[in-house]
């Protein structure tokens, strides 16, 4: 996809269920080719591109991870698919401008498939994750010029390193029932599907890194019990003594295990194995953001004053993030959420922190329209759905519906900006002004951005 959007090629892209996109594969070739090429280009998912001139003046366009614009690299190519090639870094000749290789932390970085980006500064990995919100935009929101705003500068992450609070290392058992005692447990290998042992993750916190060199232990004494491969859960609780307010942090390994974690002033409890942002540096910076963009006026204007939205609908609203921490932008927030168990979660979160004017109904985002009493004038709606983003049967009840302003904050700048795109083009939502886009890094290293979207009913 991002060949095609940067290179300007055809290619036939399918998109699945869950929203990933790939290239439809050709048959690959099993010869390796040895080549050197300078890099162009960094794709959407951190992989650097280059052109190879081949003899005879044809090209062939190659990616190859863990490289940057302006590297000359010696690059092994082990697949040729119809459009492109992927290829394995062998060496970097000479490094593009922004290239510092002192900053890798990690020395398992350019084989673990975890992080992209650990060469570039930060200030880069930003401007670069600015940079795919807004080639997204180009490519799947297609509405006329002037509609979508200039992207804004995407927000970062405090931590930058020891920030993630989950961590899911794996292990495989081979078929045959031989079980080797130093079985690799770690993360996959990027470009192939077998697991590489590492025993410690500098993007998880130093908590989680304690915990996991135990659970190692664990796993290699008891590997002979196992019959297949499975994936550990550590995850970062933090409890508060509120007589001293002194933390503690503890790890948890069960999924059914109670994780507490404190943003802004609220106190969030949920299952260990349940969805939650896994960035608890970066999330005040968040809902600081989106509580803003709720209570931007509708209109300035002396003789017209206008505030903003008096009502909050959280459709999505997982164990209740937005809802309670927003909950004193608005006078009532209804809270939908599919999942029985973060209903529970964002139910008793809410009364957790004494906030009376919320309450979370248990269904599909779609149905929430027949439920909701509030009158859309008045109304602002979060919209984070999963990576897939949201169906056309949702969109088309928000398009009868129109809520005065929405907050679309989304981890899959794709498949917000095909969202964005199907609202803006639609009869129904011509009259949606696009207040601003902007990225926020939840995982820094990584290819990864969250993108805020917020759109405004105009009169
Ligand atoms: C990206 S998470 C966001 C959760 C929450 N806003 C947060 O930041 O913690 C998406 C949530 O949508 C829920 N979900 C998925 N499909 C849904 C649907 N059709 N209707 C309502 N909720 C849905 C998932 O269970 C998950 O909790």
């Amino acid at each position: 996809m991002e060949l095609r959007e940067s290179l300007g090629l055809h290619v036939d892209v399918k998109t699945t269920e869950d929203g990933k996109s790939f290239i439809l594969e050709q048959q690959p070739t099993t010869e390796f080719r040895y080549t050197e090429l300078y890099i162009a280009k960094l794709s959407s998912t951190g992989d650097g591109i280059g052109v190879d001139k081949l003899e005879g003046g044809t090209t062939e366009i190659v990616v190859v991870p863990y490289s940057i614009p302006g590297d000359l690299v010696k690059v092994k190519i082990y697949k040729r698919l119809e459009h492109y090639s992927l290829a394995d870094l062998e060496v970097v000749l000479s490094g593009g401008h922004h290239r510092d290789d002192s900053l890798v932390r990690c020395k398992y970085f350019t084989k673990c498939a975890g992080c992209q980006l650990q060469m570039l500064p930060y200030e880069e990995q930003l401007r670069h994750k600015r940079e795919v919100i807004v080639r997204a935009y180009r490519n799947f929101c297609k509405v006329s010029d002037g509609v979508i705003p200039e992207i804004g500068d995407t927000i970062g992450s405090p931590l930058q390193y020891g920030y993630r609070t989950k961590l899911t290392p794996h292990f495989d058992v081979p078929r045959n029932g031989h079980v080797p005692t130093d079985t690799p447990i770690g993360f996959t290998q990027k470009g192939r599907s077998f697991v590489i042992d590492i025993e410690e993750c500098p993007i998880g916190t130093p908590a989680l890194n304690e915990a996991y060199k135990k659970e190692r232990i664990r796993v290699r004494d008891n590997i002979y019990s196992y019959k297949r491969g499975a994936t550990l859960l550590l995850r970062e609780s933090l409890e508060m003594d509120e007589t001293t307010n002194e933390t503690k942090k503890s790890v948890c390994i069960d999924s059914k295990d109670t994780v507490t974690e404190y943003i802004d002033r609220y106190r969030f409890k949920y299952p260990a194995g349940d969805f939650f942002q896994c960035n608890s540096s970066v999330l005040p910076r968040v809902t600081e953001y989106v509580n803003s963009q709720l209570k931007l006026r509708l209109s300035n204007d002396e003789y017209k004053p206008a505030p903003a939205p008096k009502y909050l609908v959280d459709a999505y609203c997982g164990s209740g993030l937005f809802s309670i921490t927003c909950n004193e932008s608005v006078e009532e927030v209804i809270g939908v959420e599919i999942s029985p168990k973060s209903v529970a979660c964002a139910t008793s979160n809410a009364q957790d922190n004494n906030i009376a004017n919320a309450e979370f109904v248990l269904g599909d985002a779609a149905v929430i329209f027949r439920k909701i009493r509030t009158p859309p004038n008045e109304t602002s709606m979060i919209l984070d759905p999963p990576r897939k983003g949201c169906d056309n049967n949702f969109l088309n009840q928000l398009l009868d519906y129109l809520p005065r302003r929405i907050v679309y904050v989304s981890c899959n700048v794709h498949t917000q900006a095909r969202d964005l795109g199907y609202i803006l083009k639609d009869p129904r939502g011509l009259k949606y002004h696009v207040n601003s886009i902007r990225g926020f890094d939840f995982f820094p290293q990584t290819h990864h951005v969250e993108s805020v979207a917020v759109l405004t009913l105009q009169d």
